[in-house]
């Protein structure tokens, strides 16, 4: 059996929807599980809405009314008004009225979850009924009963084995009766209440059902040609890789090439399941397979761009120098506060740190830090990483920027820059 997960890009519109369709046909004499995310920037457009509900800002009817309206009118394009998936989109939204409608006591990531899993919900409902509508038998499942996380809400932990059951006793059956479509990014607690896997989580998704299900392959179907030396959004003139070893990918992904979730390769390496990366625009087209035995061929390095970085030093109050025990405070507060390090670099006197800013995580850890050591910050930064570097790649990437940390191993270029 072969697992497919439709990203964002590839069910924006009516016209994604129809021609994934086309893209689930060229595979009708196999069994499929199609792991589908929520659609276009659907999932941005609900952060907007669990922040104006927490803040009880007036434009949260708004923005909720906006985030409907986008997708009756994809659902208006694919369908007659009387089908029935409209009363079930609807039955979903309600979800929302019900969780706004009183005013919010529950801690912000449990209502965070609560709210933005309504995209991937929605989503999966339009695309098995226009699949059934097309003709290829699809049967909607909800996957909070099978991907069983911990309780920590927007970074839920899989809980391996319980999944690897629930999967095993249920869907070998239902693959047997026709494709199965769930929703990408979510999990489900032991309360039966919603977890979310991390943005841009449902790729780690289809790869936890590959795992479970011993799969032949993961197809995750994109906007681009393959995995490329960098970002085309970026970058003119890259080159796509045809192979990519397990482990290449994984330091890819680590550093934050966001074409893949950093946790989708391990489980797929651990069971020796390839990764085929391909366009959805051009179904046949060969695409990056990532597998143990990839070739690694870097005609040119792989540039890794992330944006919206603070760079945050850390020194003590009596400036005495970092010792371990601080460092063990330090990244204490850190894993209190899920914020995960990107580049770090200490000297006597500071420990300098760059990571993604998430406000909320960013001021609660500056809070903790700032009790017992001496803080500076900035924001808006990038951190650029380059992976395999040339002589001058370096020089060249951060021409005319100004470079606030760099460092530099055999491999990796890591530089912070304004
Ligand atoms: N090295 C890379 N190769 C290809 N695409 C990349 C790379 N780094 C970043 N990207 C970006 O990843 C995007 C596709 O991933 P993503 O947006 O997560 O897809 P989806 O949400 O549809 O699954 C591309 O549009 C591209 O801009
Ligand atoms: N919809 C979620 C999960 C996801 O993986 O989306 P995408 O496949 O579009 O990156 C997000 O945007 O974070």
């Amino acid at each position: 059996m072969l697992v497919f997960k439709f990203g964002g890009a590839s069910v924006k519109d009516a016209g994604g929807i129809i021609n994934l369709a086309s893209v689930v046909k060229k595979y009708s004499d196999q069994q499929l599980l199609i792991v589908v995310s929520a659609m276009g920037k659907t999932t941005n457009a609900l952060e907007r809405l669990t922040k104006a509900y927490v803040d009880q800002t007036d434009d949260m009817h708004d923005i909720f009314n906006d985030i409907k309206e986008y997708h009756y009118n994809i659902l208006s394009e694919l369908f007659e008004p009387s089908h029935e998936v409209f009363d079930d989109v609807a039955n979903t939204f309600v979800e929302i009225d019900w969780a706004i409608e009183d005013e919010p006591h529950d801690s912000y990531d449990f209502i965070y979850d609560q709210i933005v899993s309504i995209g991937e919900l929605v989503s999966t409902r339009i695309v098995s009924a226009y699949l059934n509508k097309d003709g290829i038998k699809s049967q909607w499942l909800d996957v909070r009963g099978y991907i069983h996380t911990d309780n920590t809400y927007r970074e839920g932990i899989v809980q391996w084995d319980k999944t690897r059951a629930s999967i095993g006793k249920d869907i070998p059956a239902l693959l047997a009766k026709g494709a199965v479509v769930t929703q990408g990014f979510l999990g489900g607690t032991s309360e039966n209440f919603t977890t979310t896997l991390g943005r841009e989580g449902s790729d780690y998704t289809a790869s936890i059902f590959a795992a479970c299900l011993g799969a032949e392959s993961v197809t995750t179907w994109k906007d681009v040609p393959g995995i490329l030396n960098a970002d085309p959004k970026f970058f003119a003139d890259t080159v796509k890789f045809d192979e990519l070893s397990y482990s290449e990918a994984i330091e890819m992904t680590y550093y934050g090439a966001s074409v893949i979730h950093p946790k989708t390769i391990k489980p797929l390496q651990n069971a020796k399941i390839p990764l085929l990366v391909k366009p959805f625009t051009d179904p046949t087209a060969p695409g990056t397979v990532i597998k143990e035995d990839g070739v690694n061929k870097f005609e040119k390095p792989v540039i890794i761009l992330k944006q919206n970085q603070v760079l945050l030093s850390v020194s003590t109050k009596d400036y005495s120098f970092i010792s371990e025990d601080h460092l063990s405070e330090i990244f204490r507060l850190f894993a209190q506060s899920q914020v995960k390090i990107n580049v770090m670099q200490t000297s006597a006197l500071s420990f300098s740190v760059c990571f993604d800013f998430y406000e909320e995580r960013f001021e609660k850890l500056l809070a903790n830090l700032q009790q017992d050591f001496k803080v500076k910050y900035n924001n808006d930064l990038t951190l650029i990483t380059i992976r395999h570097y040339g002589q001058n790649s370096v020089a060249e990437l951060t021409a005319g920027k100004k470079v606030l940390l760099e460092q530099i191993s055999r491999n990796t270029a890591q530089v912070v820059v304004r």
